[in-house]
């Protein structure tokens, strides 16, 4: 069964920056996909147009389904994107976590969607909700922090309550962008372990944007590897050899300096795009 299909989406920022060019892409249910790709390659801007946050092209042939739900269309966001997006976990580290909240009220945010927002804006959960929160927390190894400011959080644990909380949230699938682009060795580990882990026992899509090509072989099957903004290599990932990865990294790459090469120049590529990116409403939109 698919559970997203992208068909066909353009995006241009401006008449010099096209940023996708006609990618067109099924992920089944039960897949982890690694996205992959250069910096600029447009992995960021793919998964905000699978969230609805970034609009393709007007009047193009874009679509893009959850779900089988229609999330945007020509450009325009469907009218029940509430609904569709009720389904999609994201673990995007710019609007991830409200700070001043407790680790449990951040995962217990994830039933928004479900609930009266009167309800939880007035901080009433059930307990009920207050069970599933403390689940999900346990099961991303983080019960013993429950009542932590997300703020005294490290990075990594951070990215494991934004997985707790698309848990919570009973998200089919999850949208994981650049999850550890910030993290050290071992805490990269977990957060990939942990989508692994719920990819695997719940049966929950994962889609994560990688920069470390490792990460991506170790922990996902199928790789969508994007280039200047076209997919330049959607299969197996143990397929992809060096001179792909080469051709794809550019020509400085070998693979052993992959992970540190790319690791500099990458994050400062980041960085400079997030800045450009934060934007505090569609993280309210997000939540509501
Ligand atoms: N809001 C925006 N306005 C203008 N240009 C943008 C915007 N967002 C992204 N871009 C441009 O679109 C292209 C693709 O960017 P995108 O962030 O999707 O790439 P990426 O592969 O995720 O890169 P990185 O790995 O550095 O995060 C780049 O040229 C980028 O500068």
């Amino acid at each position: 069964m698919s559970i997203i299909e992208i068909d066909k989406v353009t995006k241009h920022f401006s008449k010099e920056i096209h940023a996708l060019k006609d990618i067109s892409l099924t992920i089944e249910k039960g897949e982890m996909v690694a996205l992959i790709g250069s910096s600029g390659s447009g992995k960021s801007t793919l998964m905000r147009h699978v969230s609805g946050l970034t609009l393709a092209d007007k009047n193009s042939q874009s679509a893009i389904k959850v779900l089988s739900n229609s999330i945007q269309q020509g450009g325009k966001l469907d009218r029940n994107i509430r609904t569709s997006r009720a389904q999609i976990g994201n673990v995007f580290q710019q609007f991830n976590l409200v700070n001043r909240l407790s680790v449990l009220t951040n995962v217990m945010i994830g039933a928004l969607s479900r609930t009266p927002s009167y309800r939880s804006l007035l901080g009433h959960f059930t307990t009920e909700e207050k069970h599933l929160a403390l689940e999900a927390l346990e099961r991303v190894g983080l019960k013993n922090v429950v009542l932590k400011r997300a703020s005294e959080l490290s990075g990594g644990q951070q990215q494991r309550v934004a997985i707790a909380r698309a848990l919570m949230q009973k998200a089919e699938v999850i949208l994981a962008d650049e999850p550890i682009a910030s993290l050290d060795p071992e805490s990269s580990r977990l957060v990939m372990q942990t989508l692994k882990d719920i990819n695997e026992k719940d049966g929950i899509t994962v889609v994560v944007t990688l920069h470390q090509v490792d990460y991506a072989q170790k922990y996902c099957r199928r790789a969508v590897a994007l280039k200047d903004g076209a997919i330049f290599y959607d299969g197996q990932i143990q397929h992809l050899n060096d001179d792909l990865l080469a051709s794809l990294y550019g020509a400085q790459h070998t693979p052993e300096e992959t992970s540190t090469e790319l690791d500099m120049k990458d994050l400062n590529g980041i960085l400079l795009a997030e800045n450009g990116r934060i934007n505090p409403k569609e993280n309210h939109s997000l939540l509501n």
